[in-house]
């Protein structure tokens, strides 16, 4: 069984042509899904879909067995589902990074000194210890970046949902994020226009493309480095 199945999904902002027409999409478990395509595809319209963000005008959503429709079913599913948004700038509030990673537990019921063993263990984890008490406005880009997937992994989701992970890293940090990666069991969709990154990671892609997703075309260069 699928753990998220996207069928016959279409959607259109409010007064702008349609990004998504009929996309099918399904992610299992222990997969890690690559999702390409042109600045502008839809991919991160996507994913916004995928954990009930925005609704679509037609097809199906089902998450971990149920299919999904108003607002209320999608709750569960965003606890399941971690979503590391393309702008750190979205997922980063509190004032220090301790207190962000916190954030996620805290909600779910943990007690503060829970929350915090959950924070250094996360930290330690991605050898974050050293920003674990920096006031989170202050970090660099990819600094963000690195401690927003902190954020979802202290909330132990089922499934990932990164889109565009490697913004802002360098060489070491993108390597070090492939590590712990592909140390992790959770499926994942993983949006990026990184080929290596890709490549490395992916156990599949698609490409988004006139708002349908399909397998890239192996004989398209270009397909394959969007
Ligand atoms: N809130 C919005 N209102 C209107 N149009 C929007 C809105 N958000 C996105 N769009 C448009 O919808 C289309 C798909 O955007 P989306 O962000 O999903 O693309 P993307 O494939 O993730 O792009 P990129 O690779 O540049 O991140 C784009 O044309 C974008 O301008």
């Amino acid at each position: 069984m699928a753990l998220i199945e996207l069928s016959g999904v279409h959607f259109a902002y409010p007064h702008h042509a349609p990004v998504l027409h009929g996309a099918d999409m399904a992610l299992a478990a222990g997969e890690r899904l690559c999702i390409t395509g042109h600045n502008g595809a839809g991919k991160s319209t996507l994913l916004r879909i995928v954990v009930g963000l925005l609704s679509p005008s037609a097809g199906r959503v089902t998450c971990f067995g149920e299919e999904r429709h108003a607002d209320a079913d999608f709750h569960d599913v965003r606890r399941r589902a971690g979503f590391v948004f393309q702008d750190p700038d979205d997922q980063l509030f509190c004032p220090t990074v301790a207190e962000d990673v916190a954030f996620g537990p805290l909600n779910l019921g943990a007690s503060r000194g829970e929350a915090m063993e959950i924070v250094d263990r996360t930290l330690e984890r991605l050898d974050l210890m050293h920003l674990r008490d920096r006031i989170t406005h202050k970090l660099s880009g990819g600094e963000k970046r690195l401690v927003t997937l902190a954020t979802v992994l202290a909330m132990d989701p089922e499934v990932l949902l990164l889109d565009e992970p490697t913004n802002a890293l360098d060489e070491k940090n993108e390597a070090r994020l492939v590590e712990i990666l592909l140390s992790l069991p959770q499926a994942m969709i993983i949006v990026s226009h990184n080929p290596h990154f890709r490549n490395r990671l992916g156990t599949r892609t698609l490409r988004l493309q006139d708002g349908l997703l399909a397998a890239p075309d192996p004989n398209c260069r270009h397909a394959l480095n969007a």
